[in-house]
């Protein structure tokens, strides 16, 4: 299995290009479903998901292509297609769920694996459910399947109002994908506004859709009979930024993050120049200007739905606040268990204590470098960071965590100068 190998201590400077994002790319992947004519995506990051669900489409008869040399991929999911994603595939990747609307909608039915609990909390699946089967489809759980239809003598879902229980990013995107071959409007009440969703929109309305609102809380969607191919490329990654960013404040350095969105990460980036960073807009990124973590003074943060500060970025932001000076409050709000790194930068010397959904940071002078262990994709990438700042070296085991989600990490940080290399 494979591991990441750290010797800390060294400054980050240079230039980094940051790639699409996964969770706008995964979604994307499942609309290419809803029509019979090739769509094809540039910027396609090259990650293990991305991988897991082009395997998905082709089992259900989705013919792929990859083309040139910037994410180039091309999907054809003309008839026939088996509405179908087993198990064996969903298990590793709750965006699998993502294939669900398109297909309902293109098919008049669908059987897709219920993707099971995660390291980071029980991720259910009602709200999917339930917004469905209110445009029309009947659901029923059946051998660990979700197993949709539509009732006999309907072919198409009917647009419906669906105000979920909280607001849910995957959710939204079943949604508002489903929506587009509806019959009658759908509006969506309390949707997600995390720029992968007006990503999403933008694309479908390449295709022949009918949006309006993506990107508020409020999407109306007026459904057509059919949509065609389209070409788009993928929003660059807010997540992989928002970690290049952490990683050059806690380690010091100087670093442009090509392609990366300020807008899209105006939560963090307060956070970074409230605790002394220097946060830049510069050409086509954001330049990070660092003295190290020893100079930088330790956040409270609290996880919300955008445009507030996102759980994904919890766990890189707690590595550098646990090393910055001062005490610092954590907390989670969007998933009931998603601490599991803090035993981990523990054993690298930091000094975190949990209470529920808050974590207490109190900075340490120095982290040593130890074994760890990366439990989840967002914990890999708190290690790689703390691991970059330890002293010594840092074994961090189980990184196929990692490369659920970042696309080609330690080439990335090598090329900024850190001493970090894969070994078995
Ligand atoms: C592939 C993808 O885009 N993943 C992102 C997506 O996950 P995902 O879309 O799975 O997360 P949601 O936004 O749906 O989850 C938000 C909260 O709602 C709960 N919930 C959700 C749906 C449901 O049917 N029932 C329910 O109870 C969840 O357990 C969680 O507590 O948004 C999360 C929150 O920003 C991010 O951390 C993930 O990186
Ligand atoms: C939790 C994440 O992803 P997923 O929803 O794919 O598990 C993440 O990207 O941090």
């Amino acid at each position: 299995m494979d591991k990441l190998l750290i010797r800390g201590g060294r400054r980050l400077h240079g230039e980094v290009i940051i790639s699409g994002a996964k969770n706008a790319a995964l979604p994307e992947l499942c609309a290419a479903l809803l029509t019979a004519e090739p769509v094809n995506l540039h910027n396609v990051p090259r990650l293990k998901d991305v991988g897991t669900m082009r395997t998905l489409l082709e089992h259900m008869g989705v013919v792929t292509q990859t083309f040139g040399e910037r994410g180039g991929m091309g999907f054809h999911a003309a008839d026939p297609i088996r509405p179908e994603a087993p198990y064996e595939l969903v298990k590793t990747m709750r965006a699998s769920v993502l294939a669900l609307g398109p297909l309902l909608a293109r098919f008049g039915h669908a059987k897709v694996s219920l993707p099971g609990g995660c390291a980071i909390g029980s991720r259910p699946v009602d709200q999917h459910i339930k917004g469905l089967t209110a445009m029309g489809a009947e659901i029923v759980v059946e051998h660990g399947y979700m197993v949709a239809r539509l009732p006999a003598g309907r072919t198409r879902l009917k647009g419906a109002r669906i105000a979920t229980d909280m607001v849910t990013v995957t959710g939204t995107e079943n949604f508002l994908m489903a929506a587009c071959l509806a019959q009658g409007e759908t509006l969506l009440e309390n949707a997600a506004q995390e720029p992968e969703i007006p990503d999403l929109a933008e694309m479908l309305i390449k295709m022949g859709a009918k949006i309006e609102g993506h990107g508020s809380s409020r999407i109306r969607i007026q459904g057509v009979e059919k949509l065609h191919g389209c070409t788009h490329q993928v929003v660059a990654d807010r997540i992989e930024a928002g970690t290049f960013l952490c990683a050059v404040a806690a380690a010091g350095g100087d670093v442009l993050v090509r392609h990366a969105r300020i807008d899209h990460l105006e939560a963090v980036v307060e956070k970074l120049r409230d605790a002394g960073v220097t946060v830049t807009v510069e050409g086509d990124g954001i330049r990070v200007r660092s003295g190290g973590a020893s100079g930088l003074k330790a956040q409270n943060f609290r996880t919300t739905e955008y445009p507030g500060f996102p759980t994904d970025m919890q766990a890189q932001f707690m590595a550098l606040n646990a090393v910055a000076q001062g005490a610092s409050m954590v907390t989670e709000t969007i998933f009931e268990n998603r601490f599991m790194h803090v035993d981990e930068l523990v054993r690298l010397g930091a000094n975190i204590q949990i209470d529920g959904k808050v974590a207490l940071v109190e900075g340490v002078p120095q982290l040593s470098g130890a074994m760890v262990m990366a439990t989840d994709l967002r914990a890999s990438a708190s290690l790689v960071i703390a691991g970059l700042v330890a002293q010594g070296e840092t074994l961090v085991d189980r990184i196929y965590h990692l490369d659920r989600g970042y696309d080609q990490m330690e080439e990335k940080l090598r090329a900024l100068g850190a001493d970090i290399e894969r070994v078995r």
